[in-house]
């Protein structure tokens, strides 16, 4: 069964961030949908867009920057899973991040800081329902581990 990621972030300034994500999803073979809309200044625009993929059962990956309203707002409108992918910052002492942690009751983005890694984590719920994903995955974890033998043997 063929499932769909669907990228939604805050701004246009988030694009460079959101293709570190495309791009590892798409090497698994994962159809990628990007959208822009703040949680902030078009609501509308963002339930609009959460109630149209929904109906796909999609994985959202959610990125907002400085205060991320979007990842909760969308979690909270969805049975889809949501992951929140901030982009990084480290103005302000990196206090950014809270705004992605602390949700209120009823409410469970799951946060992944790597743009890589939270495609990884949005391929293994694709994979829990595709076999061709599962290998893909699989692969992608024995060249891991691969790369750390080769390290390790460049150094003997
Ligand atoms: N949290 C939020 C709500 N609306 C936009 N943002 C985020 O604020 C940063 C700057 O957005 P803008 O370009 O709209 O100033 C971007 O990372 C964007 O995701």
């Amino acid at each position: 069964m063929n499932r769909k990621v669907v990228i939604i972030m805050g701004s246009k300034a988030d694009l460079d961030w959101a293709k570190k994500i495309e791009e590892p999803l798409k090497g698994f073979g994962i159809e990628v949908v990007t959208r822009i809309a703040s949680a902030h200044k078009v609501p509308l625009k963002c339930y609009e867009l959460i109630k149209q993929y929904e109906k796909e059962n999609v994985v959202f990956i959610t990125i907002a920057g400085m205060s991320n309203a979007l990842s909760g707002f969308a979690d909270a409108q969805t049975h889809c899973p949501v992951i929140a992918c901030p982009p990084y910052s480290d103005k302000f002492a990196g206090a950014d991040i809270y705004s992605s942690l602390r949700m209120p009751s009823g409410v469970a983005p799951l946060t992944v800081l790597s743009p890589e890694n939270a495609a990884i984590a949005a391929a293994k719920i694709i994979g829990l329902t595709n076999p061709d994903i599962q290998q893909k995955i699989d692969a992608y974890q024995e060249k891991k581990r691969a790369d750390i033998e080769e390290a390790d043997k460049n150094l003997q």
